[in-house]
Parts: C-alpha cells; structure tokens; sequence
C-alpha cells in the first residue's frame, strides 16, 4: 500500500448476516487519485457490496480490516468530496413525488454549483420543468446524475447508474466524467455490465468472482498478457472481449464446482434467497 493510494482496502471480508457465506472475502485494493477503475464480475460477484462499504452505507466490524479514502476510514472519520451513486435511489417514493426538477435540484443546493449544474442538465438533457413522478425510469436517472455530479467529487462511486441511459446521453456522460477526473486527479470507482464504448474509459480494469479478486485493478489497456490482448480472431482485444472472456471462466469455473458436488457458493445464496442489486432491479 501507499500512502497516496485514494482508495485503500486492506483485508475486507464480509457478510451480511451471521453464519452466511461470505460476500466478501479478502478483499485488498489500492486506488491512486485520478484512477478509473472498471469493476467486472458476474451477478452476485460482490461489486455492489463492495462499492456500498466504501461509501460508509454498511458497517463493517471485522478485526484486521482497514477502510480507508484520501487515508480517512470512511466509518469513524467519513471523507469529504466521496459521491456514490447506485441504483435504488430511483425507487425512493421521495424522489418519485410530485416535485419539479428545478424545485427538487435546488433543495439539494444545486443554486450552489451552478456552472456545473447547467453543463450537466445540458450532457444529460434534463428538463428542469420535468416532474419527477410523471418522467420515465431513465429520465428519472438523468435527474439523478445531475442531483449527484453538480457537487465536485474527488471519489466517485458508481453502481451500474449508466444502464438506463439512452446510448448518446451515456457516451457524452462519461466523456464528460473522464475529463472531469483527468483535469481535477478524481478517483472514479464504476461497476458496470456494459461494455459498448467504455474501452477509452478506464484506465485501470478488474475482475470479481465469489467475492474476490480475482484479477486485481490493473492499468487498461492490457500490454502484457498475451492471452488477454489478442481475442480468437486475432485482433486486439476489447473491453468487450476480456469481459466475454472474464465471464465465461465464472461460468466454467462455476459449473465445474458444481459438478463435484461443490454447492457451497451457489447452495448458499439460493437459501439466503436475496437477490443482488442488479437482480432487484431487473425484476423491478
Ligand atoms: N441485502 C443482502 N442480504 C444478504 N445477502 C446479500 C444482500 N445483498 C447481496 N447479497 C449477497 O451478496 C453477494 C454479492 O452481492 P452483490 O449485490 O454485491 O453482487 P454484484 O456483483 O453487485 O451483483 P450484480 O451484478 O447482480 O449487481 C451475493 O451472493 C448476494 O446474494
């Protein structure tokens, strides 16, 4: 670890309740400031428990396990400047009353950030006239995004906040994050299942399966790991690709437990019967 790391984890295990498999297991990262980490994994790999401990949302009471953004633990000392954004916001009764998007941004101090405002409403073409119970799930998002970015953030957190986004909004909204975190050093956490178009994105990649790493943040494009840089075809590889290629090892990897009878893994979450986030939201 280094004393500069923006994001530093050091032996993180976790689960959400008592006697249950962990969600979490061993977890050690290290993010430099001005990193862009894509997080990949399958369903119920751990990136959004992951994601929701760094923004100090779940408390976690394990010996040994050191939390800690811009070196502040984010449970007893909380950093400034951490913004996450995640997917349940949307379900908020709050946010789907009767309230206009003008009234609703300024509520939250968006008269304050002004010039950031308004270069977001413009990226994200929100409507400050829109009402937000009478506005469709991805313009409902777009809101959302503006109401989290206006405020400047030297840590961002983003739990798959970009798959409801029409296609021209979501590339102009991480052109625009990219140049926010390259002109200001900004650390930008993001889990996601889209790949189309995030290839100039990050700067660094990572794989999680059954609550680990198990390839840990590591700098994008990949220049040497021959498997991983050139895709069957021969040509260089996408993100796409090494995310195709991330997940069908899950799978194999998965398959082959089960067919020495190891169920463990996935015996234990169908009797905790509690779907990820992305299950949740799918289903919604
Ligand atoms: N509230 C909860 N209570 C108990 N277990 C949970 C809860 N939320 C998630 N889990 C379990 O923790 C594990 C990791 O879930 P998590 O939501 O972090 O995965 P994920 O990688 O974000 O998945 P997805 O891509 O589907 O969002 C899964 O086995 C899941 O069933």
């Amino acid at each position: 670890m280094s004393s500069s790391d923006t994001i530093s984890v050091d032996n993180l295990s976790y689960s959400y309740t008592p006697n249950t498999p962990l969600s979490l297991a061993d977890i050690n990262l290290h993010l430099p400031p001005g990193s862009r980490t894509i997080l990949i994994g399958a369903n119920g790999a751990g990136k959004s428990t992951l994601l929701q401990i760094l923004a100090g949302k779940r408390l976690v009471s394990v010996d040994g396990a050191d939390i800690r953004i811009k070196g502040r633990d984010v449970f007893r000392d909380s950093p400034p400047g951490v913004t996450y954004l995640g997917t349940e916001w949307v379900m908020n009764p709050v946010v789907r009353g009767d309230i206009v998007v003008s009234h609703f941004l300024d509520s939250v101090g968006g008269y304050r950030h002004k010039e950031r405002r308004d270069r977001l409403l413009d990226i994200l073409d929100v409507d400050l006239d829109w009402h937000m119970h009478a506005i469709s799930d991805g313009e409902r998002r777009r809101v959302q995004l503006c109401f989290g970015l206006m405020v400047d953030w030297d840590v961002l957190l983003l739990d798959e906040v970009t798959v409801d986004l029409d296609v021209l909004v979501r590339d102009e909204l991480l052109q625009f994050l990219k140049s926010d975190s390259e002109t200001r050093g900004a650390t930008i956490l993001y889990a996601t299942h889209i790949f189309d178009g995030l290839g100039h994105f990050p700067t660094h990649i990572a794989h999680m399966r059954f609550g680990s790493f198990v390839t840990p943040p590591t700098p994008w494009p990949f220049t040497d790991a021959p498997a991983l840089v050139t895709s069957e075809s021969g040509a260089r590889s996408t993100l796409y690709n090494v995310a195709l290629q991330w997940l069908r090892e899950d799978r194999d990897h998965r398959r082959s437990l089960e067919g020495q009878g190891d169920m463990k893994k996935r015996g234990a979450r169908r009797g905790q019967d509690v779907p990820t986030d992305s299950e949740a939201f799918y289903r919604k």
